[in-house]
């Protein structure tokens, strides 16, 4: 699309025809030669601009016309927001960028397994921990398909045919399991980042569960639509509507049934859609064939017309439309409920409730239906971009091939073919040999391949269209970038990274294997921007952070598996930070001038807690040329290194703010060098000064378990300090909310087992920095200091 071919002067030109001007001949001449963007006066003297099939006419055209000149991106996107082109709009309302997300063990793999097998992406379906040790396909991991669990997460694609009122329609779903582990939560960060809508699946037994409340608070971060699909109703003890009842009460989330079950436990057959009032059964092998039938099971029909009449009622709450209806009390139509369900779902004001069993086969299809009924596709989602030229003001982005492009690296994966970059497109459409720019270094990059992943696998396609997810090979960046065509000047923002709160020291057992060693930890860190690597500088110990003591094993046994490194580890250690509470200003000299070249640098300043425990801050005030920016750089240096490494215990300091205004410099002393280790010899002794503080990681801390083991629990958690900040009590368990410090948190696991016979559960996640109590940091800094006498010994 060249909107460019519009000048200044022709919109002038335009803006006179409008008002009937003597320019006007001249402009229509010009104007028609513009062949995509055509201005057209109308006999009256009037302005028409016919595009993409469509007239604009007088002030919107205008107004179109005026917008152009200043900015051709504001044009195509405004324009296209009003003026759908049926084709695209045609396209994308067959598009579905939908991710999986639950609580541990609730069957995302196994129901999405039934996806790839219903959609004809693969021949048979393999279990997660399967007796054909063959394992679900999105487990690709060896780890994954040995331990059951997931860990990355895995992209793939299929094509659901739906057929309503007899006529079928082809859905392209854009699909990503993710695991379920609090420690690999990353994965699920990045694909709701970049998903247009999620099914939330929740197991028919356990109802809401601690993770399902960590999901729920992911998916509202990124103001993800949900559709919700109760799992697991072929085992003893499944109530579907506790599960319903939890998620309103529990996640606060409006929700309602669309279906009840026909049997129960290993005795059910179907579910009851109660919107159109049929039954419907999966029969044939592996459940493939749905039948739909209108007479519902005699058990059925009284439960299904209360359920009904419950949705009605819910949906009335939630949306207007249903809400005069039901005032009125007229009787909705299937496509008016149906469209509620859809508005409320969009508007992120309600869930609509499926249910089935992945692993008896059962009601995955129907599930699969509401994922296009229900969740939006891409166009239907306000994604926002920044716009640089324009003090990062947010523009909307829109899914029109016919756009320049715009899209987000959200994920980096090494393969055996080289580095993996998987790509939400935006905007525009990718094709391959195409040039991109990557916003944050504006870095001209050719597309050699583009690959659609199906798991493990991948096939090649030649482009990519707006709205759709890829992977790229030879692209090298980082996580989180935005690429657009090198004429917009937008940055989407990234994803929420969660700071690590655990680390351990590492080696190889082999000293031979360092090279595989490093490798290996290049890698994860670039794949994972919550595991971080770092070489302490006095102990040279390589030390690894991550989210939880199961994320750092995984890579300690990625790395015995994949690299053949066999490592030691050392003990898990929580990642303190270090602060201080004071301002404290300094006026430090060095001076080192006995003989030869010396050393000379005087800075002077303060340090003070800058309020917020995000980041430190380095500003220099100096005027009159005291320091040179030479060696005020040098300066900003020897802060961020002092920041690396308190003084307290060694660990990263944060909220930090150093301010140089003043100092001296010596003619022939005074270098770089002198000035960072100045800097860094005042940030010791006034941080000395400023009462410093040990930080420790709080953990929002979830605890589900049966109702008769609560006083165990608020005992368990009284011994650890912790703050219990509610306490939600269901018919038969509760729910307790508490911050933990992540210190008093170690082995909580097994004692929580043993205090409940095994039935309760919790999740832990980062929160923020908290003082250390008094005496344990007391503890930790005579510790410390023990280890830097031994050091200092040898
Ligand atoms: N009874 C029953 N078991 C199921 C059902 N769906 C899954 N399971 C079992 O539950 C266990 C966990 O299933 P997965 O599919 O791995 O669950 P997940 O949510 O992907 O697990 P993570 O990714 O590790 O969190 C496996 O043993 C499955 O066989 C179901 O509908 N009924």
């Amino acid at each position: 699309m060249r909107l460019h071919a519009v000048t200044r002067a022709q919109a002038t030109a335009l803006r006179s025809v409008r008002n009937g001007s003597s320019l006007a001949r001249s402009c229509q001449l010009r104007c028609l030669s513009t062949s995509v963007l055509r201005p057209i006066c109308s006999p009256k003297g009037t302005v028409q601009v016919q595009w993409q099939g469509r007239r604009w006419q007088s002030g919107a055209a205008a107004a179109v016309l005026e917008k152009a000149t200043e900015d051709p991106s504001t044009l195509a996107q405004e324009t296209i927001i009003e003026n759908l082109d049926p084709k695209e709009a045609a396209r994308l309302s067959r598009v579905r960028n939908i991710g999986i997300a639950a609580h541990i063990d609730s069957g995302k793999t196994t129901a999405t397994e039934r996806v790839l097998f219903y959609t004809g992406r693969i021949n048979s379906i393999h279990e997660v921990r399967g007796r054909d040790a063959v394992g679900a396909k999105m487990d690709s991991m060896e780890l994954e398909r040995e331990k059951g669990i997931t860990i990355q997460s895995a992209a793939t694609y299929c094509d659901w045919k739906k057929v309503e009122n007899g006529v079928e329609e082809t859905y392209s779903i854009n699909l990503i399991d993710t695991p379920g582990h609090i420690d690999f939560t990353i994965e699920v960060e990045r694909a709701l980042r970049v998903l247009d809508g999620a099914v939330m699946i929740l197991c028919a037994v356990s109802g809401v569960q601690s993770q399902t409340i960590t999901v729920d608070r992911q998916m509202r971060r990124y103001n993800v639509p949900r559709i919700s699909f109760i799992n697991k109703m072929d085992r003893m003890g499944a109530n579907p509507f506790k599960a319903v009842d939890q998620i309103n009460q529990k996640l606060r989330m409006p929700a309602a049934a669309l279906q009840v079950p026909i049997g129960s436990e290993d005795q059910l057959k179907g579910v009851v859609d109660i919107i159109r009032m049929k039954a419907i059964y999966c029969e044939g092998p592996k459940g493939i064939t749905v039948v739909e039938k209108d007479e519902i099971p005699e058990e059925c029909v009284a439960i299904a017309k209360e359920r009904r009449a419950k949705l009605i009622e819910t949906l009335a709450d939630v949306d207007d439309e249903m809400a005069e209806m039901f005032l009125d009390e007229v009787e909705p139509s299937v496509e008016q409920i149906k469209a509620a369900i859809r508005r409320a779902t969009i508007a992120l004001k309600f869930t609509p409730v499926l249910m089935g069993s992945a692993l008896a086969d059962t009601a995955i299809q129907p599930m699969l239906d509401a994922v296009c009924d229900y969740l939006p596709n891409p166009a239907e989602v306000e994604n926002l971009a920044l716009d640089r030229r324009r003090k990062e003001a947010p523009v909307k982005l829109v899914s029109y091939n016919s756009l320049p492009f715009v899209g987000l690296a959200f994920k980096l994966e090494e393969s055996n073919f080289g580095q993996l970059t998987y790509i939400r497109v935006y905007q525009g459409s990718m094709k391959k040999g195409m040039n991109i720019f990557n916003a944050r270094n504006d870095k001209k990059i050719r597309i050699p391949r583009i690959v659609r992943m199906h798991s493990n696998e991948m096939e090649e396609v030649p482009e990519i269209g707006a709205g759709e997810i890829c992977a790229v090979f030879g692209v090298d960046c980082a996580s989180g970038d935005t690429f657009t065509d090198g004429q917009l000047q937008y940055s989407m923002t990234s994803m929420f990274v969660p700071e690590p709160v655990i680390s351990l020291s590492i080696k190889p057992k082999n000293s031979k294997e360092s090279n595989n060693f490093s490798k290996a930890m290049n890698r994860f860190q670039r794949e994972d921007p919550t595991f971080r690597v770092h070489v302490d500088a006095e102990s040279q110990e390589t030390i690894i952070s991550g989210m939880g003591e199961l994320h750092l094993d995984i890579y300690v046994e990625r790395m015995r598996r994949e690299y053949k490194v066999d490592c030691e580890t050392g003990q898990p250690q929580v990642a303190y930070r270090e602060t201080i509470t004071q301002h404290v200003p300094f006026d430090h000299l060095l001076k080192k001038q006995t003989g030869g070249a010396g050393d000379y640098a005087r800075v002077v300043g303060w340090l003070e807690p800058t309020g917020d425990m995000g980041k430190n801050v380095y500003e220099s005030q100096v005027t009159g040329g005291h320091i040179s920016e030479k060696f005020l750089f040098a300066c900003e240096k020897g802060f961020m290194a002092s920041c690396e490494k308190g003084p307290l215990l060694g660990h990263r300091v944060l909220g930090t703010a150093m301010v140089i205004n003043d100092g001296a410099t010596h003619m022939t002393d005074s270098s770089e060098q002198a000035f960072k280790t100045a800097t860094q010899q005042a940030f010791r002794k006034a941080f000395a000064a400023g009462s410093p503080q040990v930080l420790e990681p709080l953990m929002k801390t979830t605890i589900t378990a049966p109702n008769e083991f609560q006083g165990n629990i608020v005992g368990l958690l009284n011994k650890r300090n912790a703050v219990i900040n509610e306490t939600e009590i269901g018919p038969e368990d509760f729910t307790l909310y508490a911050d933990c410090s992540l210190n008093s948190m170690f082995g909580f696991s097994s004692l929580l087992r043993a205090a409940t016979q095994g039935k309760g559960e919790f999740s832990m996640e980062f929160s923020h920095y908290n003082p250390a109590p008094p005496q344990l940091q007391k503890e930790l800094e005579a510790k410390y200091a023990k280890q830097q006498a031994a050091r200092n010994k040898k």
